[in-house]
């Protein structure tokens, strides 16, 4: 164990957020209710729940300086996840008080995070294709208010759900590689925006919630549900990884997938291209049967976003929207009952030599 936490638990293959079964959660919570949840400890209470709603709602907005940044790269170039990254530390050269570490200004800062990172990634996505930011609403949800910052239509029900219930289901997952990056980042008494800023690099990577991205691209690859057979056989032949199968923690199963599986289901019937669904249940028969390995959470994610119109290069920062809900919980958590996390390492190189001059080197 490499800390202990009061947030998140995995136990036989169980996930829990604070006590509640992500099952439940992920049937009845919507995602600012889980932000409070982690945040606290204790779902809201109405007015509670009114009041996060309220604070995310007046701190949606960017500064202008961030956009006017996107227009000084080659920003179709860029992928989205090291754009948020930029974007994030520079987030917190405007902010006043980002160097500011007590208890309040921390939870303040933590706000405005989690109600700027949306605007970030969907002020990219728009300015980048040559469009114009579209500006946060005070009366949508958190679900509803980030698709309509990305497509700047009023979202329907179904997709606002889904998105909701993607959300819910990312958002923290006891100490994987991303929260662990941003904790060990902050117990040096560094900043929130250094944290979320090192968390995002790491959750950017294939292996972590990179692998969202790199589903789809393999999906799009195979293309017809004829193509999978070969194709999975050919991958595992030549001792490739499948993107979206294996877990460092469950060894069952990631439960998660199943709600991202029946979502995909509904969603790929939904805007007519079912094959998205068939051939990802036809991999996991596969990969189930030959590794024994099951699908994580983001493999059937890949295919909801898709049907969610979302571009396939802003899944992972999807990711990231939810997850810096975890993220935060995590980076306070460890200010409350800070010491330095500094592992040691097991020495492997060659006992102890003589330097030998440079001339004498052969
Ligand atoms: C949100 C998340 O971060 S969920 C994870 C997202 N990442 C992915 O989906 C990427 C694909 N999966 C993987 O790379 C891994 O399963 C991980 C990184 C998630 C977990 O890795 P670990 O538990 O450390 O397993 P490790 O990578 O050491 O693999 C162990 C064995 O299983 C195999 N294996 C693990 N995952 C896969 C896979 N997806 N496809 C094929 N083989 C796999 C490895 O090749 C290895 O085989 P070997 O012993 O014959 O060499
Ligand atoms: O816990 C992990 O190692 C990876 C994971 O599933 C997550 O971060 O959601």
């Amino acid at each position: 164990m490499a800390t202990t936490s009061s947030i998140s638990s995995i136990i036989d293959d169980t996930l829990t957020y604070v006590g509640y079964d992500i099952d439940d959660l992920a049937e009845n919570a919507s995602f600012e209710e889980v932000v409070y949840l982690l945040w606290h400890r204790e779902l809201p209470t109405k007015e509670q729940l009114e009041e996060l709603k309220k604070q995310l709602a007046e701190n949606a907005e960017i500064p202008n300086e961030i956009i006017e940044h996107f227009k000084l790269y080659p920003i179709d170039k860029v992928h989205p996840m090291a754009a948020l990254r930029t974007a994030v530390s520079l987030l917190g050269l405007y902010d006043e008080e980002a160097d500011v570490m007590t208890k309040e200004a921390n939870y303040r800062k933590a706000i405005r995070l989690q109600a700027k990172i949306p605007t970030i990634v969907t002020a990219f996505a728009r300015v980048r294709k040559g469009l114009e930011p579209v500006a946060p609403r005070k009366d949508l949800s958190f679900a509803a208010n980030f698709l309509y910052m990305l497509t700047g239509k009023e979202p329907d029900d179904i997709a606002t759900e889904a998105f909701n219930k993607a959300l819910v289901l990312h958002a923290d997952h006891e100490l994987n590689a991303s929260t662990f990056t941003a904790r060990v980042c902050v117990a040096t008494l560094s900043d929130i925006y250094s944290g979320i800023t090192a968390a995002i690099g790491a959750l950017k990577g294939p292996l972590h919630g990179g692998a969202n991205e790199a589903v789809m691209k393999m999906l799009t690859e195979i293309g017809t549900v004829d193509n999978v057979e070969p194709y999975i056989r050919r991958k595992l032949a030549n001792k490739e990884k499948i993107m979206g199968f294996g877990h460092r923690v469950y060894r069952k199963g990631d439960p998660r997938a199943k709600h991202l599986k029946k979502m995909s289901e509904k969603l790929t019937k939904l805007v007519g291209e079912p094959h998205w669904y068939e051939m990802s249940t036809k991999i996991e028969e596969i990969v189930t049967l030959e590794k024994a390995l099951p699908p994580n959470v983001d493999f059937y994610s890949a295919s909801v976003y898709h049907c969610l119109g979302i571009d396939h290069d802003l899944f992972t920062p999807i990711f990231a929207v939810s997850r810096t809900s975890g993220w935060l919980a995590h980076i306070l958590e460890q200010y409350d009952n800070n010491r330095l996390i500094r592992p040691r390492a097991e020495y492997t190189g060659p006992g102890k030599r003589a330097y030998v001059p440079i001339d004498e080197r052969g």
